[in-house]
């Protein structure tokens, strides 16, 4: 039967922000076991450490009654001397071993984090990209990264609660070896003062989940309102006042939570302690009557209040190890989660490799497609909105039995109204997903039958929005081909109207292109991309064109570039540009997810069909603000609007 906790095996409140709950599977405490095993050595040592501590924590107590009842009481200043010796030695070795085995369990515990951590860190970067456009980045960077820190803190404090066991049955015998009565006390006082620990164990742990949880919320907030694009959205269209009322709220969620748990952690130092004291003063005085009585000597009753001082700390360890084993395991369950997640797209065992340097044609098939919903490819605990689980998401389909060809070392532009399909379709082809039904095929293979490495090296992509590491130029362009020397860096610039712009620059290509790339312009972005693009040299590329504005020179000069990185490639365009679409070898006109019309331009102008309508529809209402081509680039150098005035391309 499987059983469904949340966070922490705790409850929360209603008001809870997050209400997802992880669901531990039956297999999840053998599984967790299973990361013991690579380390099984050092837990060896670490109990065999365990042992001889409880061991030294049991020793001393009767060097103590030695002392008195042989030493002081029998005037024997030797065995005073001795003793006490002894118990000096006994308690340097029980320090060094306190460190040896805080030592191994941070091993067992780092080492084990290191494992799951590593694990799925190689198993995200392997998910389809539609899990990376559903999840919530801040809320999967604390997933992988402070939830583990606090898994790993848990099974640290687990492992150490463990050594508790051997502690509190050592030092319980000879609690009963020195005084059966005092141990019997001892056992039916235990509960008395465990029932009020246990209740502020509790609060303690749920309000740690409260304040990991606030803490992770607040994250993955400040991620997506503070990098460059969501700061400018909240700059040009927040409410200030509002968000800072937001951010306020959870910090003080925050803080108010810390205040809490500072307090009930306080109380339960202080429940600690005084629980100590009262024990010792029972115990001196029901051994005091004894020792009165005859019935036992000074130095057990030293030796008993000494052991119980030790007894209280692992006995604490112990109450609170169940919930700290709960924490754990679904601290575990939450990665076994994201390790759970079948990547949708996979790569066959026997993939094919598609031949190198030789453009391949590119084939659709009937191929019909819809986008995965979230059960398929996310987690509800990631996405942090529940709407669409909760209404029962159904994707409609995005393309409908699409067929075309396009020939090896041809042009092809895309061009269609907003959301017919156009940027789907070139997702295929990098094979970003897999159709519903249909094939796509590249130099005659099915996609699901080449190797990721080998689709990789064939298919290029240049996007709108070109993204760049916060790195410098030479980086972003290296992370295409590593092994490029200098010259081909500059080539590459220089096929792709950027170096000119580079070399004016103080830095040249070590110039950091800042958060996102965010200090180049937007054309000089898509000619940097395109200059990795010509590092990569693929033979495929896939090519959104800008649909911004980009002033003339920026845009004869992408143009420019364009015309370099598409040269003798097998070309997949979204054009936005007429320039593009007069050069196309074939033109597909996309509109409801389907090819309306294919053809050359003057084909398609000749159909009469939606394209040629909406090319007069141009003419007849020109842009006047479309950029111009630069003059002396006589094949671009035509008076052409950008295609989206004709309503084309979003
Ligand atoms: N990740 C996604 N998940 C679900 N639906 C999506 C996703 N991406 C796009 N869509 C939907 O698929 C449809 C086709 O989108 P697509 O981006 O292919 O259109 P497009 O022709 O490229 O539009 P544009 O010219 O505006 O970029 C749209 O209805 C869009 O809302």
């Amino acid at each position: 039967m499987d059983v469904v906790l949340r966070f922490g095996g705790v409850d929360k409140s209603d008001d809870d922000p997050d209400p997802w709950v992880t669901k531990v599977n039956k297999g999840t405490v053998r599984r967790v076991l299973t990361y013991f095993r690579p380390h099984i050595g050092k837990v060896a040592l670490f109990v065999l450490v365990a042992v001889l501590e409880a061991l030294i924590v049991v020793a001393t107590p009767l060097l103590l009654k030695e002392l008195i009842d042989g030493g002081i009481v029998k005037n024997d200043s030797g065995v005073v001397v001795l003793m006490a010796c002894l118990t000096a030695g006994l308690a340097l070795l029980a320090a060094v071993l306190a460190l040896v085995s805080g030592y191994i369990s941070g091993k067992i515990g780092e080492g084990i984090t290191y494992d799951l951590r590593v694990q799925a860190l190689d198993h995200v970067r392997r998910l389809p990209i539609a899990f990376f456009t559903r999840t919530q980045t801040g809320v999967l960077v604390g997933r992988l990264h402070t939830e583990l820190i606090m898994a790993q803190q848990h099974f640290t404090g687990l492992l150490m609660a463990a050594t508790g066991v051997v502690m509190v049955v050592v030092v319980l015998a000879e609690l009963i070896y020195l005084s059966w009565l005092v141990a019997i006390i001892t056992l039916v006082l235990i509960p008395l003062f465990l029932v009020p620990w246990i209740r502020v164990g509790r609060v303690i742990q749920r309000r740690s989940v409260a304040l990991m949880d606030a803490n992770t919320g607040l994250g993955g907030l400040l991620q997506e309102r503070f990098n460059v694009q969501g700061a400018m959205l909240s700059k040009l269209f927040g409410r200030p006042a509002e968000e800072m009322a937001e951010y306020e709220k959870r910090s003080g969620r925050i803080r108010d939570i810390g205040v809490s748990l500072s307090v009930w952690g306080r109380t339960a130092f202080v429940m600690m302690a005084l629980m100590a004291s009262l024990a010792t003063a029972l115990v001196y005085g029901i051994g005091g009557e004894l020792v009165l009585a005859g019935a036992f000597q000074l130095g057990t009753l030293v030796a008993i209040a000494t052991l119980l001082s030790r007894l209280f700390g692992p006995i604490t360890q112990l109450s609170g190890m169940q919930e700290l084993a709960q924490t754990v395991v679904v601290s575990f369950s939450r990665v076994f989660e994201l390790l759970d997640l079948k990547p949708l797209i996979q790569e066959r065992p026997d993939a094919v490799e598609l031949e190198k340097d030789v453009a391949p044609d590119v084939e659709f098939e009937n191929v019909s497609f819809r986008y995965p919903t979230a059960d398929e490819v996310s987690l509800a605990s990631l996405e942090h909105l529940k709407g669409e689980r909760e209404r029962g998401e159904v994707a409609p389909e995005v393309l409908r039995g699409v067929n075309f060809h396009v020939r090896a070392g041809t042009l092809t532009a895309l061009v269609g109204p907003s959301g017919a399909g156009k940027s789907t379709i070139t997702h295929l082809v990098s094979r970003l997903y897999d159709p519903n039904s249909g094939t796509v095929r590249v130099g005659g293979h099915d996609l699901r039958d080449v190797s990721f490495s080998s689709l990789r090296e064939t298919v290029g992509v240049v996007s709108q929005d070109a993204y760049l590491f916060h790195n410098t130029i030479r980086e972003n362009l290296l992370y295409a081909r590593p092994s490029a020397t200098e010259d081909e860096l500059i080539e590459a610039c220089r096929g792709a109207q950027i170096w000119d712009l580079i070399e004016s620059l103080p830095l040249g290509l070590d110039t950091v292109t800042g958060d996102r790339g965010y200090r180049m312009s937007g054309g000089e972005k898509q000619r940097l991309a395109i200059a990795r693009l010509l590092l990569k040299a693929p033979t495929i590329v896939v090519l959104d064109e800008a649909t911004a504005h980009l002033d003339s020179e920026s845009e004869a000069a992408v143009q420019r570039a364009l015309k370099t990185a598409l040269r003798s490639r097998t070309s997949l365009v979204i054009a936005h540009r007429l320039s593009t679409i007069r050069e196309a070898d074939q033109i597909l006109v996309i509109d409801g997810g389907g090819v309306r019309e294919r053809g050359t331009h003057d084909e398609l102008l000749a159909q009469g069909g939606l394209y040629a309508e909406l090319y007069h529809t141009q003419f007849a209402n020109p842009a006047n603000d479309a950029p111009k081509p630069e003059r002396e680039e006589p094949e671009l150098d035509e008076p052409e609007p950008a295609i989206q005035y004709m309503g084309f391309g979003g």
